[in-house]
């Protein structure tokens, strides 16, 4: 199936520009830190579960955050972020493999690779704890298929975690076996952010499956709003990258806590 005629361009240049990306050298064998365990030690820890993203740029935001993407993520988990997502697109997102590679050996928390990964080879180019498949992405011409993209990852020892955003591909993410869904709020058709995705689709997601919501989340009530419905963990980047990265993460972390 080729939907590329149904998204908007800054995604259908974000597809390109993955399409044509290498990989990496050699096959990996990853040894990870659990997403899960990060998840339930937040938890017990009285903190809200958030995957801090580091995030320099993207589409839809205006210039550019330049710091030292390592003391952003370190102030992120001062903030009390239970694991981080680290975007290594670099042509639409400002982002590296080498900026994970730096991130990941200067904390210890799980750290999600952010990229558009289509092809089973680009799972070589960084090790990370998760790697994110997009189902929109994996339907399109000159992709490989979810199913085999999730075997090679598990295969290589990462955990995956699989973005969906209507009822339809979730459906499709569960057949593949997922074990941690994300719902995006952000639809890649026009690239509008609506907290309601999440709320329709989570109650499909099973109780067994960790759940995700992507997007879009912005202050406490969006986090209380995400968590009533069924929420087990937050996808927060742009949010948290606008000023103070520490105080916005410990802002948004700490909402259950708060009387
Ligand atoms: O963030 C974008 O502008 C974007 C544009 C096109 C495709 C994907 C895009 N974002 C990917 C993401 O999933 C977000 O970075 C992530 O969920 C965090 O979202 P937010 O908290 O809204 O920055």
């Amino acid at each position: 199936m080729d939907a590329s005629g149904e998204i908007a361009p800054a995604v259908k240049s974000i597809l390109a520009a993955a399409r044509e990306r290498g990989g990496g050298d050699e096959r990996l064998s990853v040894d990870t830190r659990s997403l899960p365990a990060a998840f339930a030690a937040a938890e017990a820890d009285g903190r809200v579960p958030v995957i801090a993203e580091v995030k320099p740029t993207s589409p839809t935001t205006d210039g550019e955050r330049t710091d030292d993407p390592v003391a952003l993520a370190e102030e992120m988990v001062a903030g009390g972020a239970a694991a981080l997502s680290v975007l290594t697109e670099p042509d639409h997102f400002g982002g590296s493999p080498e900026n994970l590679r730096r991130i990941r050996a200067a904390v210890d928390v799980p750290v999600l690779r952010k990229d558009f990964v289509v092809r089973e080879a680009q799972l070589d180019t960084v090790a990370a704890d998760v790697v994110l498949l997009i189902v929109r992405f994996l339907q399109e011409d000159d992709t490989d298929d979810l199913d085999d993209l999730l075997a090679a990852a598990r295969d290589r020892g990462f955990q995956v975690l699989v973005e969906v955003h209507d009822g339809t591909e979730l459906q499709q993410a569960l057949d593949a076996g997922a074990d941690i869904v994300g719902v995006n709020n952000r639809d890649l058709a026009q690239l509008n952010v609506d907290l309601d995705t999440f709320e329709r689709v989570a109650p499909d997601v099973p109780d067994d499956v960790t759940v995700l919501a992507e997007s879009g989340i912005e202050t406490a009530e969006d986090v209380a709003r995400m968590r009533a419905a069924g929420a087990d963990g937050l996808l927060i980047g742009s949010a948290i990258m606008d000023g103070s990265v520490k105080e916005k993460t410990s802002r948004l972390t700490q909402t259950e806590t708060e009387t």
